[in-house]
């Protein structure tokens, strides 16, 4: 299975805070920002670097800037803006797209509602983030969205993946790079992941049911 699971201790920790059942969400959506800071780090840590000189204050110095690629970070809607603020706190020149989908409940097939693109995709690193992959139809349709545009390099950003969705996404489009700090047993018979956090976009929104 080709995923990037962050062992990082600081992710796991935080993590397992995030699966405990009646978390607020104050402290879901504020451990939501503190993994997506952390697993962008990881994303983005073959991001190419060059060489150049710049007037330091004892004179010219070399130094590595990281190299022409622009990047776009793009949040599927909802879920997705929950780990915006923390992927921009580490990128924060990124230029964002957004992509609206949400899953119907019985089909589980992703339901597109909004796509609001930046310009030149073919020129960007794309960094999609979204908290869940389950099926990974939100996923598939989303890289499918960007390519269609233009867009050559992409990356996925999730906090928690199951292996379904990850073979989904494997599968459709092996030259996209996932990221999880967790990857999940299974999903159940509602497609939900298991163990999962349960529905994201409500624990990040304050929609959530009893
Ligand atoms: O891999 P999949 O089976 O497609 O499921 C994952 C999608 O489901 C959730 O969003 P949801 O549709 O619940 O919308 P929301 O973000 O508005 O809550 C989640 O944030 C993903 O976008
Ligand atoms: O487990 C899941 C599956 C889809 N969406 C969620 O928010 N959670
Ligand atoms: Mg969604």
């Amino acid at each position: 299975m080709n995923i990037h699971v962050v062992n990082h201790p600081l992710v796991q920790h935080k993590l397992g805070l995030l699966r405990e059942g009646d978390i607020s969400t104050m402290k879901f959506r504020q451990l939501t920002q503190e993994l997506a800071r952390l697993l962008a780090y990881e994303a983005t840590r073959d991001f190419e670097l060059e060489a150049t000189t710049i007037d330091g204050w004892c004179g010219k110095i070399d130094i590595q800037q990281i190299k022409g690629k622009k990047v776009t970070v793009v949040p599927i809607l909802r879920a997705g803006i929950g780990m915006l603020d923390g992927v921009l706190d580490l990128v924060p020149s990124a230029k964002i797209s957004v992509v609206g989908l949400a899953r119907n409940e019985e089909t589980l097939e992703p339901v597109s509602y909004f796509e609001k693109f930046v310009d030149s995709l073919d020129e960007r690193i794309a960094i999609i983030i979204d908290p869940m992959l389950a099926t990974g139809g939100s996923m598939v349709a989303t890289i499918e969205l960007l390519k269609r545009k233009g867009c050559k390099q992409i990356k996925a950003v999730v906090m928690v993946a199951a292996p379904e969705g990850v073979k989904v996404v494997n599968d459709a489009h092996p030259d996209v790079q996932l990221y999880a700090a967790s990857l999940d047993s299974h999903l159940n018979e509602n497609g939900y992941i298991i163990p999962g956090l349960g529905d994201a976009g409500d624990k990040i929104f304050g929609t959530k049911h009893a």
